[in-house]
């Protein structure tokens, strides 16, 4: 192991970055929760504001991908539909198997100018997630309850918002409603069965309700979906602590754009086509496994310095009055300060500990593992 190496696995570097990331992210929701009366002025500068704000949240994570582990991205895609990304709004299905899924999905969002903006349909429970959660409100993510009786109207009427969102923004759809287990690609795969759909190897079955609810109230702002396939190379794995450790990757991301013309507006049909994308995912999925790569031309978007420039900023912002802190604290010589402290810095941890463990997928939610009653109808 190289020195370089040795140092990104220290524990003293995680807390560094934990500390920098737990901190701004609080100071940048403050911030956020101040540009709440501009709403009322003008919307579309309070949203634009939002919008940056976020990306100085977002961007660390991406950071921590890209600069601290060196996780490298290729993308396979037509070129012809190349210079459009970043320049259109759009739907993103992406397959939702990988802890940090979402973490290479922002990474793509940063190299083409879209980090701030990206949305996503994310359940509630992420909205309580301090920092990223309560960041999320502001920039007009979509939540939902995961129950469609209640998310119906409160899905929709949330993508209706986005009619006049002043910046170009992909908007993220897991169709599978859950991330991939043994347990509940069983299940789905039932499900599968008795619905007489052709069964998937690589993907829970899609949740089509909010595909077609998100295309519906979408037409006419979004131009297209890009289905989206990831896959990391030699079969890895990796998860969020692994790239705190600073352990480097390469994925792989295969992606199509459809325009959102050709994605029929009837319900049951929708539904149908839907399922059709999957079997053709699944496709793709089984040509990764036996090739290593997908089908196509590839491309490596080269990563931007922004990232690391504003990690760079909020680090000098918030490690020089932590260095103050601490010099003063030892010369204080008080025991109870000193005690109160490694409390207080043990409480954060903690607390980060578990915002990382959100990620988990064996602290993953129970949705999608219960055995369903079959109609075979
Ligand atoms: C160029 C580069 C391109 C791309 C770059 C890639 C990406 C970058 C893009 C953007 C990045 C932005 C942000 C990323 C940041 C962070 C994201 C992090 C995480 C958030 C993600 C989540 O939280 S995922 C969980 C929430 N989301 C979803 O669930 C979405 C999918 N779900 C739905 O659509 C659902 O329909 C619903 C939620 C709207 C409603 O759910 P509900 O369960 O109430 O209803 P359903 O209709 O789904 O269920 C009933 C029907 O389902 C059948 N059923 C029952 N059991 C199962 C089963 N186990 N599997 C499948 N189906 C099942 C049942 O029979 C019912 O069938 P019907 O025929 O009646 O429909
Ligand atoms: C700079 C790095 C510092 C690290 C600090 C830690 C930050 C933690 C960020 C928490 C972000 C939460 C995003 C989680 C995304 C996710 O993957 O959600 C899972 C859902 O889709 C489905 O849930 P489930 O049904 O449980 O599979």
């Amino acid at each position: 192991m190289g020195v370089l190496q040795l140092l990104k696995s220290q524990f003293v570097c995680h807390l560094v970055i934990c500390y920098v990331f737990l901190f701004s992210g609080l100071v940048i929701n403050l911030l956020q929760l101040c540009t709440l009366p501009l709403w009322l002025v003008d919307k579309q500068l309070a949203r634009r504001i939002n919008v940056r704000l976020g990306y100085c949240i977002s961007s660390q994570m991406v950071a921590a991908l890209e600069w601290w582990s060196g996780t490298e991205c290729t993308l396979y895609t037509d070129p012809k539909s190349f210079p459009l990304y970043g320049n259109e709004n759009a739907i993103v299905v992406l397959n939702h198997s990988f802890e940090i899924d979402f973490l290479c999905g922002w990474t793509f969002c940063e190299r083409f100018g879209v980090l701030g903006s990206s949305k996503v349909l994310a359940k509630k429970e992420l909205s309580y997630v301090p920092v990223i959660g309560w960041m999320w409100y502001f920039l007009e993510i979509v939540f939902c309850k995961r129950k469609w009786e209640e998310d119906r109207r409160t899905v929709a009427q949330s993508l209706q918002n986005l009619h006049d969102y002043p910046e170009n923004f992909w908007f993220l759809l897991y169709c599978e409603g859950t991330r991939l287990t043994p347990k509940k690609h069983q299940v789905s795969m039932q499900v599968a069965e008795s619905k007489g759909l052709p069964k998937l190897k690589y993907h829970l079955l899609p949740r089509t309700k909010g595909f077609w609810v998100t295309v519906q109230n979408l037409r006419g702002t979004a131009a297209a979906v890009y289905d989206s396939t990831l896959n990391f190379r030699n079969n890895e794995t990796p998860t969020l602590l692994d790239i705190l450790n600073g352990k480097k990757y390469h994925a792989d991301l295969y992606v199509r754009r459809i325009p959102l013309e050709s994605i029929p507006e009837d319900e049951a049909e929708c539904a149908a086509w839907l399922h059709k994308l999957y079997q053709e995912k699944d496709s793709f999925q089984e040509h990764y496994t036996q090739t290593g790569r997908y089908p196509g031309p590839t491309v490596s978007p080269p990563r931007r310095p922004w990232s690391l420039i504003n990690w760079l900023f909020w680090a000098c912002l918030l490690l020089y009055p932590l260095g103050l802190l601490v010099a003063q604290l030892i010369s204080s010589g008080s025991i109870l300060t000193i005690l109160a402290s490694v409390a207080l810095c043990s409480a954060a941890s903690l607390g980060v500990r578990w915002m990382i463990g959100q990620t988990e997928i064996g602290r993953g939610s129970s949705y999608g593992d219960k055995e369903v009653p079959l109609n075979n109808n």
